[in-house]
């Protein structure tokens, strides 16, 4: 990456909900960059102001509203054909006044479950992911013992997972097969998904989602699976994440981000390293590697959707 590229455009946008928890979408008007895509209200922050105020002030003009509080959702870096931005999403807590198109911009309040069908620009897609899918993907460790692994795993889902992977290297294929199956259930009763690590056959056999390792990413020509049955990967570079991005995976795991016991001999991204990977595709990504519940806000602030891991994501 060059040195002396341009700074990124700083640009705020909000998310806001009605009383039924509707969101409200706008439409990018023609003769401008990313015509007729949706977006979350807002727009660039001008010199000397915070993010809130331009926030407030966007929202004003753009809908004539007044922000009372907003709480930050994601920060996300994207680099676009001629400029670079970070979108840099609140979720609007309180507000003033009625939203309407004040710019001749069309509205739209879309339900949770709707939002992905709206053509949105790039870096929205990792808000729309921060919206709607879970934060947290826990990893199993190598060789997992069945009853203990069990316990854990209804720990974990009665915490609120939702988002699990069966990595259980070390295993016969048997028994591999009936701890899928027995942890697939647990994880359909609570409405959380479970991807199984590197077995697209066992994944296909059993409903279930697939991780694929980075060298299976790198050496398949389509997604391996149908839409609707999750497919992710783990990725460790542009190349890796451009391809996940092409074979039009679900989401993806980056790092370390941290330097881990599991990985000693990886060199860490760091969170800078990381952001800058995240700005050259739009899917959603879990920042991986030494990574605790608590470090949730921070991979947003990096443009992260979420946080993985092996260790530090179960409850004890
Ligand atoms: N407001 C907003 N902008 C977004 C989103 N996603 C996304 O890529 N962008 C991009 C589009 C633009 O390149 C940039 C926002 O700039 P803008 O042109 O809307 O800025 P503005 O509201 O200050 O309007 P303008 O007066 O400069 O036209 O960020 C989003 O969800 N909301
Ligand atoms: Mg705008």
């Amino acid at each position: 990456m060059p040195a002396d590229r341009p700074p990124p455009v700083h640009v705020v946008a909000a998310v806001l909900r009605d009383a039924r928890g509707r969101i409200l979408l706008a439409r990018r008007t023609a003769g401008r960059d990313l015509a007729g895509a949706w977006e979350f209200p807002g727009g660039k922050v001008e010199p000397g102001e915070t993010a809130l105020q331009a926030l407030d002030r966007e929202l004003h003009e753009e809908l004539g509203i007044r922000v009372l509080a907003a709480e930050p959702l994601i920060s996300v870096p994207q680099a676009y054909p001629a400029k670079r931005i970070v979108l840099d999403v609140y979720t609007v807590t309180a507000f003033e006044g009625t939203p309407r198109g004040r710019e001749r911009q069309a509205l739209a309040w879309s339900p949770l479950e709707k939002l992905s069908s709206y053509p949105m620009p790039p870096a929205d897609r990792p808000v729309v992911a921060a919206l709607t899918t879970p934060g947290r993907y826990l990893i199993s460790a190598d060789a997992p013992e069945r009853a203990p692994f069990l316990a854990r795993l209804d720990r974990a889902l009665a915490a609120g997972v939702r988002r699990v992977q069966l990595r259980a290297r070390g295993l016969s294929a048997p028994a591999l097969a009936e701890l899928a199956r027995d942890a697939g259930q647990r994880c359909r009763t609570r409405g959380a998904d479970l991807l199984v690590n590197g077995e697209p056959g066992l994944a296909a056999d059993l409903g279930l989602g697939l991780h694929l390792r980075s060298s299976q990413l790198m050496s398949l020509d389509r997604r391996p699976l149908p839409v609707g049955q999750t497919v992710a990967a783990s990725c460790h570079n542009a190349e890796e994440l451009a391809q996940a991005e092409r074979l039009e995976l679900d989401f993806v795991v980056l790092g370390p981000v941290r330097a881990t016991e599991s990985h000693p001999e990886a060199t860490p991204l760091g969170w800078e390293g990381f952001s800058a990977l995240r700005e050259g595709v739009s899917l959603p990504i879990y920042a991986l590697g030494g990574m605790k519940t608590a470090d949730l806000a921070k991979a947003r602030r990096h443009g992260g959707q979420g946080v993985a891991g092996i260790r530090g994501l179960w409850p004890r």
